[in-house]
């Protein structure tokens, strides 16, 4: 049985991710979340877990250095790496919407996005005929618009929460995002038996 090595992503999506490996039956330590360890081998099962920033995990898994990984929707389309995408997880859903101070219209000579998503925020407003200058940021994005540095954001929205207490409103819906099941193409076929084997039994623990 060959060894696959699996890029997980650190932060919120790990819990679910790692709890759906277990429903789908493999046999996997429960402390890991609590451990500062970055690679975890797992023998029995011939399973190595690399944990990653959630950004991270595509890269890994385009390089080869991990077979598959789970990363966000909005990480993929934001990247566009070279990776297989083989189940949609339907875990931490959310979507990505444009939101700004309510009541007000974009500048009309500059418009400013502010967004962690620069590619797709660019994509977005090209396609509804829009000019616009991104101002990429790392988090804490729902600040732009309050201190003036943008007329909106691009971002992830899940409960409407951080929007509402920073006094913000949600205007244009843009795209669905869910956790995916990816793979690196050589590794699809070298691996196919195994890979293959994950999909189905993840499958059954999907919704
Ligand atoms: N509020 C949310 N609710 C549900 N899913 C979310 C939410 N925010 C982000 N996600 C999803 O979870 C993924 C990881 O988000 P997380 O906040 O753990 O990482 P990050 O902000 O990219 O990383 P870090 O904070 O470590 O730099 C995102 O790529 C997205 O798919
Ligand atoms: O609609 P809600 O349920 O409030 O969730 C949306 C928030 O969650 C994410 O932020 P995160 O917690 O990852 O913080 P950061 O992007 O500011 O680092 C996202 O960037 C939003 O700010």
């Amino acid at each position: 049985m060959n060894e696959l090595t699996i890029a997980m992503p650190k932060g919120r999506i790990f819990e679910e991710a790692y709890q759906m490996l277990i429903e789908a039956g493999f046999n996997l330590p429960e402390e890991v979340e609590m451990s500062r360890k970055l690679m975890i081998e797992i023998p029995e099962e011939k399973i190595r877990f690399i944990l990653a920033k959630p950004m991270d995990v595509p890269v890994y898994v385009e390089h080869g250095v991990a077979d598959i990984g789970i990363a966000g929707k909005d990480v993929l389309l934001e990247q566009q790496r070279v990776v297989h995408e083989l189940l949609d997880l339907k875990i931490s859903t959310c979507y990505i919407a444009s939101a700004g101070l309510p009541n007000t219209t974009m500048n009309e000579l500059a418009p400013r996005i502010a967004t962690k998503y620069p590619n797709i925020a660019m994509k977005y407003y090209k396609g509804i005929g829009e000019q616009v200058e991104i101002i990429e940021l790392n988090g804490s994005i729902e600040l732009a618009p309050m201190i003036g540095l943008a007329d909106r954001i691009v971002d992830i929205v899940s409960t409407g929460r951080t929007l509402k207490e920073n006094g913000l409103v949600e205007y244009e819906y843009i795209t669905e995002v869910s956790s995916r099941l990816i793979a690196n193409p050589v590794s699809y076929r070298m691996k196919g038996d195994r890979i293959i084997d994950l999909v189905k039994r993840l499958k059954k623990c999907v919704d």
